[in-house]
């Protein structure tokens, strides 16, 4: 069969998501519980449905910072361990639900300290709500705790990732706001976790542009990008027959980087003008290590199923297509080779045998 994947056949294919904020998927009617439970009155909206449109419309600023100005709604009702732990239970069930196998949904520990709550309960709580979700509705997710790129916490954060390696945490990545905040900022965190043999990724590319990408990876030693659109900066010639690579472009694609594409948060974000014209199209013609990622799926209002749909819809893709962006996915996951070769072996290709 090689039909045109359609949204719902895509919905029922197993896909990997690697990049997903756990502050950036919240059912909108779970924060207007929450804020009343909590005692949050800044919200924009207690109707559920306008709380929905109201995110993804001031998500649409086309500026990085503005778009980060969200958040501040999402963490606000994220400040005790029960609504950590809600929250983290429920984006199990919804990736579950929207076809999703494994998945690795990162946070921010540090921006649920607000009442006073230590670190170590943060990250437990968020265990404990995949722990249940994972179980109840069949998905595997591991954690990745993110560090801000604005703050100076990122060497407690990068210890919290050794601390929970074994209990559900798989990395360590920064995000927040990217340009005046070089990754190098935060180089000995990043020394540090390679000293613990642990693995990180790092937000590069997406609102600043190739010397960020340079730094992430050939001073940090990041072992995937989030987002990377900016690479295409280092590539000429897009449209003719054979493109040409600089250096940094050619070392990311020889050494199979693998890069966290969120096509349309970059839209939002202004990292990209159009899906059409979203650099994931040449990427993938060249065969970058490109994945597709959601995000943020309450910003962007968007699912991974959709992210698929629209690159379809704007580049053709056909089955074999969404199958290499979903082998590539597990390949670049940061749980154990023997695992991710299990998904791919006895998941993944079996999933899309029949529609390839
Ligand atoms: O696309 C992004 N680029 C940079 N930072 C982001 C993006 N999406 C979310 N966050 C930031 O990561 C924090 C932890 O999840 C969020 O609170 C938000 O500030
Ligand atoms: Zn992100």
């Amino acid at each position: 069969m090689s039909d045109r994947p359609t949204l719902d056949a895509i919905r029922r294919a197993p896909k990997v998501l690697l990049h997903d904020h756990l502050d950036g998927g919240l059912r909108p009617a779970t924060i207007v519980d929450l804020a009343r439970e909590g005692g949050y009155t800044e919200l924009p909206s207690t109707d559920a449905d306008e709380l929905g449109a109201w995110f993804a419309e001031a998500s649409n600023s086309g500026s990085l910072e503005r778009y980060l100005e969200t958040f501040s709604h999402t963490v606000g009702v994220m400040q005790s361990a029960d609504a950590l732990t809600r929250v983290a239970y429920e984006c199990a069930e919804d990736l579950a639900k929207d076809g999703v196998v494994y998945a690795e949904v990162r946070y921010a520990p540090e921006l649920h300290t607000q009442t006073g709550m230590p670190l170590e309960q943060v990250v437990e709580a968020v265990l404990a709500g995949f722990a249940a979700g994972g179980r109840d509705h069949g998905i595997r997710v591991g954690t990745l705790v993110t560090a801000m790129r604005h703050q100076a916490r990122s060497m407690e954060i990068a210890e919290l990732a050794v601390r929970y390696r074994d209990q559900g945490v798989v990395g360590f990545d920064i995000a927040g706001a990217e340009a005046g905040y070089p990754p190098t900022r935060h180089l000995d965190a990043f020394e540090y976790l390679q000293r613990e043999n642990a693995h990180f990724t790092i937000h590069a590319g997406e609102g600043f542009g190739l010397p960020s990408i340079w730094q992430a990876i050939q001073w940090c030693g990041a072992d995937r990008l989030g987002h990377g659109v900016r690479i295409i900066d280092d590539i000429t010639g897009a449209d003719a027959p054979e493109p040409e690579l600089g250096r940094l472009a050619a070392y990311v694609r020889d050494k199979r980087i693998p890069l966290e594409m969120c096509p349309t948060s970059n839209i939002q974000t202004g990292a990209a003008k159009s899906i059409a014209e979203h650099p994931i199209g040449l990427l993938r013609r060249l065969s970058f290590r490109v994945t597709v990622n959601t995000d943020n799926r309450l910003m962007s209002g968007t699912t991974l199923s959709e992210e698929f749909a629209k690159l379809v819809d704007a580049f053709g893709y056909d089955w074999s297509d969404l199958r290499w962006f979903t082998v590539n996915a597990m390949k670049s996951a940061f749980i154990g080779f023997d695992e991710r070769l299990e998904f791919i072996n006895k998941v993944i290709k079996p999933g899309y045998g029949d529609l390839v």
